[in-house]
């Protein structure tokens, strides 16, 4: 059999679901060096660090542990959408195709691309025939935002989930999983609307919102179908919003939201278009999960910018 795309970066977050797939990172590179591929794997103390190699490594540099072959045939994450962002910032308008071995809390990417989620070794034989198939191309939203430009491959989120996030990364306790579900309910009993100045293909209006998205994916939070009708290649960006409620009723829509039963309520407006801006006093975005900045942001989709194994 012959291997087209010999060289492979493998970068790892061990960290990812609270570190409980450690052992993931190392199957994948067994695995890969068992069907014959030359792996440079990537694993460092944190996330900043970690983008600074396999940037290096992708094209072919010298990293700190391991011996540069030549420029990457393709990179593999091995984490959650967090590190679905870091791959897709680093290959974006490149040839460079990324594969995606699910192993964090949402794989919410993973999901919408038809990756196997919670089963490592139906992820790695789906990874095995990708690498051996041509690669597709997806839609990125690119996020600018102050000085900064970034891009996302399932949604950004500016609305409850947001703030959620960004209490939750302000507290040192508690640890794990239980740091997310107080940053909620704290978040929830101080539930209030807030008023967005929206901007979509220059068509501008004022709204009044809980929680607003804009979605290149289908789901966020492990499955959450907040816009289940988004799709990774059409060329377009859904917006969803969820007009001011009771923290009841939005108790009451959460497993709906879930569903994707939700599109029907009358709370709920989507909206598509290509180019999108947000504005709000004291809202900090996030995209795939990962803190973007304070608001306004502009996010235009950009048709086709990542090349993925799936
Ligand atoms: N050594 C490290 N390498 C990479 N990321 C790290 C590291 N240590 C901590 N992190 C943090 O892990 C987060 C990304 O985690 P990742 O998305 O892979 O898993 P997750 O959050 O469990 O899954 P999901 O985003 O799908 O819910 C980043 O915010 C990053 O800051």
């Amino acid at each position: 059999m012959t291997l087209y795309r010999r060289h492979i970066v493998v970068a790892i977050n061990p960290h990812a679901a609270f570190g409980k797939n450690q052992a993931f990172g190392d199957r994948v590179v067994t695995v890969l060096r068992e069907a014959g591929y030359d792996v440079t794997a990537l694993r460092e103390k944190d996330y900043d660090d970690l983008v600074h190699v396999t940037k290096r490594a992708i094209a072919g540099l010298p990293t700190a542990g391991e011996r540069a072959p030549n420029p990457a045939n393709a990179l593999v994450v091995v984490g959650g959408d967090g590190m679905v962002s870091l791959g897709v910032n680093l290959i974006a308008q490149t040839s460079i195709p990324l594969a995606i071995v699910p192993s964090g809390t949402g794989n919410d990417v993973a999901r919408g691309l038809g990756i196997p989620v919670g089963d490592l070794e139906a992820s790695l034989r789906h990874l095995l025939a990708s690498l051996m198939a041509p690669a597709r191309a997806i839609d990125l939203g690119r996020i600018t935002c102050g000085e900064k430009t970034t891009f996302f491959a399932s949604i950004l989120s500016a609305g409850f989930d947001a703030t959620v996030n960004e209490r939750a990364n302000q507290m040192t306790w508690p640890r794990g999983k239980s740091r997310y579900t107080l940053a909620l309910l704290l978040e929830l009993v101080g539930l209030q609307p807030v008023k967005y100045s929206l901007v979509v293909d220059g068509v501008a209006s004022t709204v009044s919102a809980n929680l607003i998205s804009v979605a290149n994916n289908t789901s966020m939070g492990g499955g959450m179908l907040v816009a289940p009708d988004a799709s990774l290649t059409d060329g377009l960006l859904d917006v969803f919003v969820l007009q001011p409620v009771s923290w009841l009723r939005f108790l009451r829509l959460f497993p709906r939201v879930f569903a994707g039963t939700h599109v029907s309520e009358p709370e709920v407006r989507f909206t598509r278009g290509k180019r999108i801006r947000l504005e709000a006093l004291g809202i900090v975005t996030y995209a795939d999960g990962e803190r973007v900045g304070p608001l306004p942001v502009e996010v235009e989709v950009v048709p086709g910018a990542a090349l993925i194994l799936y």
